[in-house]
């Protein structure tokens, strides 16, 4: 007979933490949120520590160089998407190893023939508004001229002005060269009273800008997650087809570690890939596996050698896996099964492998909740798409700002030809949908925001570290009609904007 789980399966949102004592030391200041990455053994140091338990998910709408740079600052991992062109990912890759805190990949570039037209259309594509003019339009292109909302009045100009006679040509521009320093280019943007320095390499082709405004942050990333050779640390997705080609790349192009992203791991494939990667590399090369949500899918990819294991089938923001395939389980249930099954592990062989709840938070508290059921860190999608660091388009809808956000076994995500790659057939059904998410400004505010709640959490319940909130936690089930208590009940709220809202 079938086996037949004996509980049903939960979500976050059917519970709450019970306060411990607090001491007087326990002030969220003294609250440390750091966790390893990847597997260990007793006594050892993991390879990885990250300084606060966020991951961004393997997403094209989430996780592209730019958020994984603002992420690491903040120190926490972004994993680059692997539904894209091998070099394409590889190139973005690179690109993380390449920036240098305080130092900018201009995101809005256009070219001095296009109109005011076309800026106002990227602008709005990226919320941008100082823009990079090159003769080809693209990042890197030779630098013509700068544009900023103070070139051009919007409200009278002719939307078919052309770049070239509004911006401030490079003749007239401050400009800093590749390779000074951080302080040496903040020095030129005080001295010029500058709002922004380009900064171009000997041949006058753009590399980066830094900001003023970016000024008084720049001075302190405290947490900041950084390589041996002070390079900011990124992930990268891989899948089960193409591993052979795509990881080598991967590692050469500086991923710090990589991640098997598929909706389900308990599988001959990823056993394959994990053992590939073991003859090709050894231990040198650090990779994730998942998502199981049980003890036996656990168990399987940790004798496997996965260095972290994600858990998580349909509770994604986007996921329709439950809905159109009937697998899953509620991502509560699944994280404290998998952590448990991940400590029986370690009592066992002495080897603690890393637990990443993937998906489904919701509020901020769920992340303190995923933590104290077990998790190490959490891999969040909905939550990064919100920012301005994130690939996906900023767009209105309804007057509103919106990002956009869907999902990776979406149609829109799956134009990508990965479906092709070695496989028997197409896959005929979608598993993910295309949404929009309400725009939420900087990663850096919001982490801060997230992260401050979560630190005031652990302090109610007594926890000055994540594995102490994990052995410590006091966990109660909550009733449909508590859950009600529990919010603005039986007022009526009186300005929306004004009164918090859940993240
Ligand atoms: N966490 C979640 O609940 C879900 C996540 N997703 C996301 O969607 C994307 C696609 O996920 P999947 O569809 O699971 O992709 P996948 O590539 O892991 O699996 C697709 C299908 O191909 C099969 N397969 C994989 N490797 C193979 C090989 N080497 N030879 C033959 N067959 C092979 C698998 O068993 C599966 O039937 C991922 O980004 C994933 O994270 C999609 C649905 C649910
Ligand atoms: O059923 C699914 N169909 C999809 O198209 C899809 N795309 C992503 N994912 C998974 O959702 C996670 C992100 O979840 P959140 O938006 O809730 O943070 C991600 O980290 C993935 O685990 C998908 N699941
Ligand atoms: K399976």
């Amino acid at each position: 007979m079938a086996k037949f789980f004996k509980e049903p399966s939960r979500t976050f949102s059917e519970y709450l933490l019970v306060p411990g004592y607090t001491g007087p030391d326990c002030t969220p200041d003294h609250v440390d949120l750091s966790t390893p990455l990847v597997k260990f053994s007793k006594g050892e140091k993991p390879a990885v520590t990250m300084k606060i338990p966020l991951v961004s998910a393997v997403m094209q709408a989430v996780s592209g160089p730019e958020l994984a740079c603002a992420l690491a600052r903040e120190g926490g991992v972004a994993f680059i998407y692997g539904s894209q062109p091998i070099e394409r990912q590889a190139a973005m890759v690179r690109q993380v190893k390449s920036t240098k805190a305080g130092f900018v990949d201009s995101d809005s570039n256009i070219s001095p023939d296009a109109t005011i037209a076309d800026v106002i259309a990227l602008r709005n594509r990226t919320g941008h508004s100082t823009m990079a003019v090159t003769d080809n339009g693209e990042r890197n292109g030779t630098l013509v001229g700068i544009l900023t909302s103070r070139d051009y009045r919007e409200s009278r100009i002719d939307r078919n002005t052309l770049v070239k006679d509004v911006m401030t040509p490079y003749e007239k521009l401050i400009v800093g060269k590749d390779g000074i320093t951080l302080s040496e280019a903040n020095d030129i943007i005080w001295d010029h009273k500058l709002n922004q320095l380009p900064i171009v390499d000997e041949n006058q082709k753009l590399v980066s800008f830094v900001f003023r405004k970016d000024y008084d942050s720049h001075k302190e990333y405290a947490n900041e997650l950084l390589d041996a050779d002070k390079r900011y640390v990124v992930g990268a997705g891989v899948n089960t087809r193409d591993y052979r080609e795509r990881i080598p790349a991967l590692v050469e192009a500086g991923a710090d570690v990589l991640v098997i992203d598929s909706s389900e791991g308990y599988s001959c494939w990823q056993a394959e890939t994990l053992k590939w990667v073991r003859e090709q590399y050894g231990d040198t090369v650090k990779i994730g596996a998942g998502n199981v949500v049980d003890a036996d899918g656990f168990r399987f990819l940790a004798q496997a050698g996965a260095d972290f294991i994600k858990v998580g089938i349909g509770g994604g923001s986007i996921c329709i896996t439950r809905e159109q395939k009937g697998i899953g389980r509620g991502q509560a249930t699944a994280t404290l099964e998998v952590a448990k099954a991940r400590d029986e592990y370690y009592r066992e062989t002495g080897v603690y492998i890393p637990v990443c709840s993937d998906g489904g938070i919701v509020h901020d508290y769920h992340i303190t909740l995923a933590l104290a059921f077990g998790a190490d860190f959490v891999m969040l999608g909905r939550y990064f798409a919100r920012f301005d660091e994130a690939p996906n388009n900023l767009v209105t809808v309804n007057g509103n700002y919106m990002k956009e956000y869907w999902g990776e076994g979406s149609a829109r995500a799956r134009n990508w030809q990965r479906y092709d790659v070695g496989g028997e057939g197409k896959m005929s059904f979608v598993e993910g949908v295309d949404s929009y998410v309400p725009y939420a400004g900087s990663l850096r505010e919001n982490v801060g925001l997230t992260l401050s709640k979560v630190r005031h959490t652990m302090c109610n319940c007594g926890c000055l570290t994540i594995p102490e909130l994990m052995e410590n936690a006091k966990v109660t089930l909550v009733s449909g009609t508590s859950i009600v208590e529990g919010g603005a009940h039986d007022v009526i709220v009186r300005d929306e904007n004004v009164n918090a809202k859940p993240m």
